[in-house]
């Protein structure tokens, strides 16, 4: 049986004269790898920011896990079960990898920044808990090995591998992944479509915002494509792909074709 994880319904943002966001609805089912694509500028960016809370949207009615989510401060999406990644990497540079991960894991914990503060017992325990935890998802997404080094250290293809860790702390319901493959070679492309599909065999729910076609066609049990704000087609990738106005929105004039 499949549940419904995240639905969106009528979401619509405007900045200033630009109608960014146009009635924009989508529905990801538990287990589902779920793409978001369009050309430049048509809105991928804007919902994703919506769904996450950085933007306030004019519009719209939301769902996380068959409840009613208003997704207004970042810290509440985040414990309300939604962990993203950012298309310009966003780590703590300074921090060691294996510390990037238990930040993330912090959004769980139990004795709260006062158990921090006093390192009472409970907090200790927890404490190395979590460090363990935040150990295995290094290696779970393959840079176990890189515990101790200091985020901005790693490789490109490695830094945004240890966002998807940061994310995966949280033990979300949803992870949005935003242009998670922008500046990867060809190489570390095979490597992040690996772990995209494991992410997804160990049962989690992935929201996806890919430039790559090529990755997202691969990937994706469904996708939505956006055009100027508006939902112009939303299927399998076989048929989307195969969809006039989508053909049209990559192609036509006006737009860049990626
Ligand atoms: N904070 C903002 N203020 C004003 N306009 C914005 C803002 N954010 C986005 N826009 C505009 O909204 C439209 C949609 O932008 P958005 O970044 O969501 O598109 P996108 O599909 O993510 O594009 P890209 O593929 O280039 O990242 C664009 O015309 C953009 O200029």
């Amino acid at each position: 049986m499949t549940s419904t994880v995240l639905h969106v319904s009528g979401v619509s943002k405007r900045f200033g004269g630009l109608q960014a966001l146009s009635d924009v609805g989508i529905q990801i089912q538990q287990g589902q790898v779920y793409g978001l694509i369009g050309p430049n500028g048509a809105g991928k960016t804007t919902f994703f920011n919506v769904i996450t809370g950085l933007y306030t949207p004019d519009a719209g009615c939301f769902e996380l896990g068959g409840a009613p989510y208003t997704p207004q401060a970042v810290h509440q999406v985040a414990k309300a079960g939604i962990a993203r990644t950012f298309q310009n990497i966003r780590l703590f540079a300074e921090m060691t990898a294996l510390e990037n991960v238990m930040v993330g894991r912090h959004v769980r914990s139990a004795s709260g920044l006062i158990g921090a503060v006093l390192r009472t017992p409970g907090f200790k325990a927890e404490e190395a808990a979590i460090r363990q935890r935040a150990q295995e998802l290094l290696d779970y997404v393959g840079i176990g090995k890189y515990a101790d080094f200091k985020a901005r250290t790693l490789s490109y293809g490695d830094q945004r591998r240890l966002e998807i860790a940061r994310a995966l702390a949280t033990d979300p319901k949803l992870i949005a992944l935003d242009e998670p493959a922008a500046g990867m070679n060809a190489t570390e492309k095979v490597v992040l479509r690996e772990l995209i599909d494991r992410i997804r065999k160990d049962g989690r729910t992935i929201l996806l915002i890919e430039h790559d076609v090529k990755l997202v066609m691969g990937l994706c049990d469904r996708v939505t494509v956006l055009d100027y704000g508006k939902q112009i087609a939303e299927g399998t990738p076989y048929d989307v792909q195969r969809n006039d106005k989508v053909i049209e929105a990559y192609l036509g004039a006006g737009h860049k074709n990626h």
